[in-house]
């Protein structure tokens, strides 16, 4: 068998032995010593009756129409593989080799040629169009790699006819992911000066990397479309808890947002009380969710031993719920939950508690994840209705047909498909007390009409109704989008807009309220711990996590924490423990910062910051510290500063 050559003056020696086998094969037939897989191509080849002297490759597609055409049909195939196609012909363009697709019967679809070998290649019509099947020109790598569906590298005397004598060829399949079978092969030819035996290596890991382009993908594409038409809502999460992706009923039934994590779904503090609950085999009936019918939660774990991998989390329907007790319609928050140390918070907590006792409808906007539900439940349970039902829909998650009757309810047979008792609608749920609209920018023109109806008169008409409802509801809605900009788009009514926005919240972006950050970290970490008060953050992470962006807002910060704290392997939690787009920052402004900004932050502890601080942890001078990541030194200066 040949092995690998690492330079010309050995192959040449091996090359004569090849050269002399070809020629005693084609005058008496007989095989000699040859490698097996290179033997049976030539039998084949021998049935086929391809003519040795062979000097040219014969060309299926010649005019520019049938190139064209020929192109089109393997697009899917040149698309995927043309940027590495690209990288594998950088990566050797010093070695005159040219780099070659060719599609499942072996046509050349592809090539980049090196200009001085370009001559060479063309007068032995090796070009696109050309056939390269052991039909056509007998053993060769991408015909014989066709064949026995795996890499083949066919060196100089190897090659069935006599055109293929100077050339050595590494090919490698590219396998449907789904199917396994070929979709075209990757080839490297160059001279047999210049070649390599390990080159066939080289040309296996980029057709596994085109293998992984379309794989991708295509799965995730099967996968979305398989679950979307399953009417079971399914979520899946990864080794870390993170929510790889959900169906759209998942999406409506659990209000799932984006960066949302599997413990914080489950309303678990953190990832490692959902193993261990795994492990016990106590998941299966954490969590019941209604919505007019009653969910019961499966979980299928992936584990290798004791080793979670992932999983999925499968809503089984249950009995339906005819009548929804108020229970289910309670708050989870509270006002002293929404932690603010930053001015601009203080005050919007005091415009909120203010608010929570008036009727006016309330506008709270804000990017995802800055807290807008926390402040609608808020809003409610501070108030007089807090023991009322507090209603909550995501207008974003339901599909529009739904909306309507989810919002108003439908009076029995109203319409196909319609329960024959008819559905009480989420207004008539919040009667009395709060019913909150999420997303409410997603509401179609249509209903927006009818909201404002519903917002002037007070009452209700269920869709096929005939009767109206009165209703005592106090409303809130929210939104990430700007409404006065979807006013002036003309997607959201201006008459409903100034309805909406008698108390306007906007709740700021957690990269412009810095402060609030050491308390919301302190807090996740309280929570989120495997013991409490024990997880604390490295000297400099802070500053880190100060810098930082926050696009995803709270929501962010803490399923980073929660990251961190799975990750850490001790009680201190360093850099390297939070996700990579958080740790890279960190080493590039390392690098960059030569004053810390923390130096900056700590002479920023104002008085309120340090009331909250010391609220928080009843006075706990050590602990305030933590938190605010100063020394027990600053805080008791401060404490005297301020007066306290
Ligand atoms: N000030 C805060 N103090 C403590 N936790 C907070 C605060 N603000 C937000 N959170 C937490 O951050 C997470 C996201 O908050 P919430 O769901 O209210 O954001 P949102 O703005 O409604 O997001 P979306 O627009 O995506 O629905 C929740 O776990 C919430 O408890």
């Amino acid at each position: 068998m040949l092995k690998a050559i690492h330079s010309f003056e050995k192959f040449s020696a091996t090359d004569l032995h090849l050269i002399k086998k070809w020629e005693r094969f084609h005058t008496d037939g007989i095989i000699v010593g040859q490698r097996p897989t290179v033997a049976a191509s030539w039998k084949r080849s021998k049935m086929y009756d391809i003519d040795y002297s062979l000097k040219q490759v014969p060309l299926l597609y010649q005019t520019d129409n049938e190139l064209h055409e020929m192109k089109e049909q393997n697009q899917t195939l040149l698309h995927f593989a043309a940027p590495f196609i690209q990288q594998l012909y950088s990566e050797v363009s010093h070695e005159d080799i040219n780099i070659v697709l060719s599609n499942e019967q072996g046509i050349l679809i592809d090539q980049l040629v090196p200009v001085h070998i370009q001559k060479e290649v063309e007068k032995i019509s090796f070009v696109p169009g050309a056939d390269l099947s052991e039909l056509a020109v007998g053993t060769n790598a991408i015909g014989t790699a066709l064949v026995e569906k795996k890499p083949v590298q066919i060196f100089s005397g190897e090659h069935f006819v006599e055109g293929g004598l100077p050339w050595v060829c590494s090919a490698a399949p590219i396998l449907d992911p789904l199917t396994n079978e070929v979709l075209g092969i990757l080839n490297m030819t160059g001279n047999k000066k210049v070649v390599q035996a390990h080159d066939l290596n080289l040309v296996i890991n980029y057709a596994l990397k085109i293998q992984k382009a379309i794989v991708t993908p295509h799965h995730t594409l099967i996968n979305q479309t398989i679950f979307d038409h399953v009417a079971q809502p399914i979520v899946i999460f990864d080794i870390k808890g993170r929510i790889t992706q959900c169906n759209v009923p998942a999406k409506q039934l659990l209000k799932i947002h984006n960066g949302i994590s599997v413990s914080e779904l489950l309303g678990r503090t953190s990832f490692t009380e959902i193993q261990r609950l795994l492990g016990r085999n106590e998941l299966q009936e954490l969590m019941t969710v209604k919505d007019g019918t009653e969910w019961k939660l499966k979980v299928d774990a992936y584990q290798i031993g004791e080793h979670l991998l992932g999983g999925v989390l499968l809503f089984e329907k249950g009995k339906e719920v005819v009548q929804e007790s108020s229970h289910s319609h309670q708050t989870r928050y509270h006002l002293d939950q929404i932690i603010a140390a930053d001015p601009a918070m203080l005050k919007l907590k005091e415009k909120v508690k203010k608010a929570s006792y008036s009727e006016s409808n309330v506008l709270i906007s804000g990017e995802s994840g800055t807290g807008k539900e926390l402040i609608a439940q808020s809003l409610h349970s501070s108030g007089p209705r807090a023991h009322q039902p507090f209603v909550s829909i995501n207008c974003g998650a339901i599909p529009k047909e739904l909306l309507s009757s989810e919002l108003f309810g439908y009076d029995g047979g109203a319409f196909t498909g319609a329960k024959a008792k008819g559905k009480k609608g989420k207004f008539i749920l919040a009667n009395n007390g709060t019913i909150f609209l999420d997303e409410v920018a997603e509401l179609p023109f249509e209903l927006q009409v009818y909201l404002l109806r519903v917002l002037e008169e007070r009452e209700i008409v269920p869709i096929g109704g005939e009767k109206s409802i009165p209703i005592q509801v106090r409303v809130i809605v929210a939104s990430h989008k700007n409404l006065k900009e979807e006013v002036k788009k003309g997607t959201f009514r201006q008459d409903l807009y100034y309805r909406l926005q008698v108390i306007s919240l906007h709740v700021p972006p957690l990269r412009d309220r810095k402060k609030d950050i050491p308390l919301l970290v302190d807090d996740c970490l309280k929570k989120l711990g495997k013991k409490e008060g024990a997880a604390c953050l490295e000297a400099g992470v802070m500053e880190t996590l100060l810098n930082y962006n926050w696009e995803g807002n709270i929501r962010e910060l803490k399923n980073s924490i929660e990251y961190a704290l799975f990750q850490a392997e001790t009680d201190y939690i360093s850099l390297t423990d939070f996700p990579e787009e958080i740790s890279c920052i960190a080493n590039r402004s390392s690098k960059q910062q030569e004053s810390s900004n923390l130096v900056t932050f700590r002479s920023k502890i104002d008085q309120p910051m340090l009331i909250e601080a010391l609220n928080q942890t009843g006075g706990n001078i050590t602990h305030a510290a933590k938190m605010l990541n100063t020394s027990r030194v600053t805080i008791y200066r401060k404490i005297k500063e301020f007066n306290l």
